[in-house]
């Protein structure tokens, strides 16, 4: 595992800022049944992904259209209504929901970037083989090039980066900010059950969101996150400012493993916790 590194990257000054609000909520979802049943909960980010072929495999773009479509027209709105039980919910829970697409890894991303529907708030491509500065610019700057105008590329750090063949976390946190991106998505490339916050330890976790905070980068985390880790935050990352603006999961929310199928009991209870 990698040891806590420190972070020696040139970071912009404080400012103040407004006190951090609640933090969102991201579900990884793999069809159109469970983004509706995602959509049910509450849930801030629907991240379309394929989870049985990796951390950021994507689905078809035939599935990104149909979401995207449940989102811009409720089934309500629709000739035949909702078209499962379990889509039961509001046309403001649905417009309240930003879509997300994983594009896989490097050069599969840049293949599928002009299929992103516009509709999309954000598409994550993983920075897997690109184990230098210019290699990963290079990466955002394809992606970025064929990506519709209206989505936002959102920076991908792996904790388990040796395992990906990438840079550290807080290379690429510093490199996002440097490069004008918004938001940093700190994920594991392994599912092995292994947390971000296990690879990472928990100081070197602090350290990753104080760099946020001070770049200004939103960031969320991911990687194996339990329900117990966010309950749990406040001893994590002690500096409020400093905590996740966003979880995102899907190993935790799923029958079984990541590669089932949501669970309606799980996912009531992190929506007891984040709602
Ligand atoms: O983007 C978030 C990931 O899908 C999280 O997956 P995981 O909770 O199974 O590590």
């Amino acid at each position: 595992m990698p040891t806590n590194a420190p972070c020696d990257e040139p970071v912009a000054a404080p400012e103040a800022r407004p006190e951090k609000s609640k933090p969102q909520w991201l579900v990884s979802v793999r069809n159109l049944a469970e983004a509706e049943l995602a959509v049910r909960f509450g849930v801030d980010i629907l991240d379309l992904k394929e989870p049985r072929r990796g951390p950021l495999a994507p689905v078809s773009a035939e599935v990104w259209h149909q979401v995207a479509d449940l989102v811009a027209r409720p089934p309500s709105h629709r000739d035949g209504g909702p078209q499962s039980s379990a889509a039961v919910f509001s046309a403001a829970q649905l417009s309240a929901a930003q879509l997300s697409a994983a594009l896989g890894e490097s050069a599969q991303a840049v293949a599928l970037a002009d299929r992103v529907p516009p509709r999309f708030a954000f598409a994550k491509a993983g920075p897997s083989g690109c184990e230098s500065e210019s290699q990963l610019r290079g990466l955002w700057d394809a992606v970025r090039e064929r990506m519709p105008a209206e989505v936002e590329l959102v920076a991908v750090a792996y904790a388990d980066h040796r395992a990906a063949g990438c840079m550290e976390a807080e290379r690429i946190m510093a490199l996002a900010a440097q490069g004008g991106f918004r938001r940093v998505l700190l994920d594991t490339f392994e599912k092995n059950g292994c947390s971000a916050i296990e690879v990472l330890g928990q100081t070197r976790l602090s350290q990753l969101g104080r760099l946020a905070h001070r770049q200004h980068l939103w960031w969320s985390l991911a990687g194996s996150i339990t329900l117990g880790h966010v309950q749990r935050v406040a001893e994590l990352v002690p500096e409020r400012d400093d905590r996740p603006d966003c979880y995102a999961v899907r190993g935790a929310v799923c029958d079984g493993d990541r590669t089932g199928a949501l669970c309606e009991a799980k996912m009531r209870q992190w929506q007891r916790t984040l709602r």
